[in-house]
């Protein structure tokens, strides 16, 4: 971890209405049970609720009974329901709801939540791709600087594993990053490794262009969704780096070489705070638009949570920016 990838305590998140909604159905509290028995324990709880909430034991079994195969089918509904102590989930709307640790999760209209969440689960990819980064990412804060050869076997045993991809370095300021001064001798020495891509991190033309030289197939550029965190990782704005970056794409298309793009502090910035989604968007659709064939959404201080990350993620997908990592 760099200086600035201190961890941070993020209280006051903006809520979109919602997606804030998504956010509180997939929270941890109100994690989905999907097996008889716990759906059975769930329902006993129900039965033997006391408070103003508690529900009809009948008609919660009756209810039961109709509604199995719907709710297995329905991981949304599943979640609301196991935890429901209100009978009003029995009309289509519900008004309130007891999660596992007996918070209440507000109101919500039970069919705009299975809309959003159909739409959200079906623009999924139906898989996951990883990209290692360890001897770039990994490598860059190291206090000491790893021999050379070192990271070549480190890259090289990475690639038999199976991985697609594998970051291999990057093409910054050795004055900035002196643990990767000798990106141009790693890349010489993986020059023939087979089995993984190797793409390189430039921050400006003058990094792509050591890096094409250097034998690299693939490139990635790294804006920030912090200005703060921009100035302080590349030295320039956002706006600053984006128009940098539109250089490094024009060149690479130039020479018909696949862009990867990176936003940093999608969730939290170490200078900021907290960072609104809508910027995290903005500057994805910003990378995507110039070219870049996929986006990482980096939180980079490791502040995110399933919640928060969907908050962003729907803003991103509902302006149609896909595919997302
Ligand atoms: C962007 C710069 C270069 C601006 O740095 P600068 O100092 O503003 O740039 P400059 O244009 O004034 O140049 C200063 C000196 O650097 C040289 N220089 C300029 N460019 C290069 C280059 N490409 N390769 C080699 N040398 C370069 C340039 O030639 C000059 O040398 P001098 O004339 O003083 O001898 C600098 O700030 C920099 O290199 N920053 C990189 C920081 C970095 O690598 N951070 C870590 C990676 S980002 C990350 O980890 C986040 C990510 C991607 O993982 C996603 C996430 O998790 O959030």
């Amino acid at each position: 971890m760099s200086s600035l990838e201190e961890p941070l305590s993020l209280e006051n998140f903006p809520s979109l209405s919602v997606v804030g909604r998504l956010q509180r159905v997939t929270s941890d509290a109100c994690r989905p049970r999907v097996d008889e028995a716990e759906l059975d324990n769930c329902m006993a709880e129900c039965r033997q609720c006391s408070s103003s909430n508690s529900c009809q034991d009948i008609d919660m079994y009756a209810w039961r009974r109709q509604k199995r195969d719907m709710l297995f089918s329905d991981p949304i509904n599943l979640r609301r329901t196991c935890f429901c102590r209100d009978r009003n989930v029995m009309d289509n709307a519900c008004h309130s709801w007891y999660s596992q640790d007996r918070g209440y999760c507000s109101s919500c209209n039970h069919m705009e939540i299975r809309d959003i969440a159909h739409k959200f689960f079906r623009g999924l990819p139906r898989f996951v791709k990883i990209v290692e980064v360890g001897p770039r990412d990994g490598l860059q804060n190291e206090k000491t600087t790893v021999p050379t050869m070192v990271k070549v076997e480190l890259i090289q045993r990475l690639a038999v594993t199976g991985l697609s991809a594998v970051e291999a370095t990057s093409f910054v300021s050795p004055k900035w990053v002196p643990q990767l001064a000798d990106a141009k001798d790693v890349m010489k020495a993986i020059r023939n490794t087979q089995g993984a891509r190797f793409p390189v991190l430039t921050p400006n033309l003058k990094g792509f262009n050591a890096a094409v030289a250097a034998g690299a197939k693939e490139v990635a550029i790294f804006a920030s969704a912090s200005e703060a965190f921009s100035m302080a990782n590349i030295n320039c704005s956002i706006k600053d780096s984006l128009a940098r970056y539109q250089e490094v794409v024009f060149a690479a298309k130039k020479l018909g070489m696949p862009i990867r793009g990176y936003v940093s502090c999608v969730v939290g910035c170490p200078v900021e705070g907290a960072v609104p989604p809508s910027k995290v968007a903005f500057v994805a659709k910003e990378l995507y638009d110039m070219g870049c064939y996929e986006i990482s959404l980096g939180d980079t201080i490791g502040v995110g949570t399933p919640g928060k990350r969907l908050q962003f993620i729907f803003m991103i997908h509902t302006g149609n920016l896909l595919p997302i990592y």
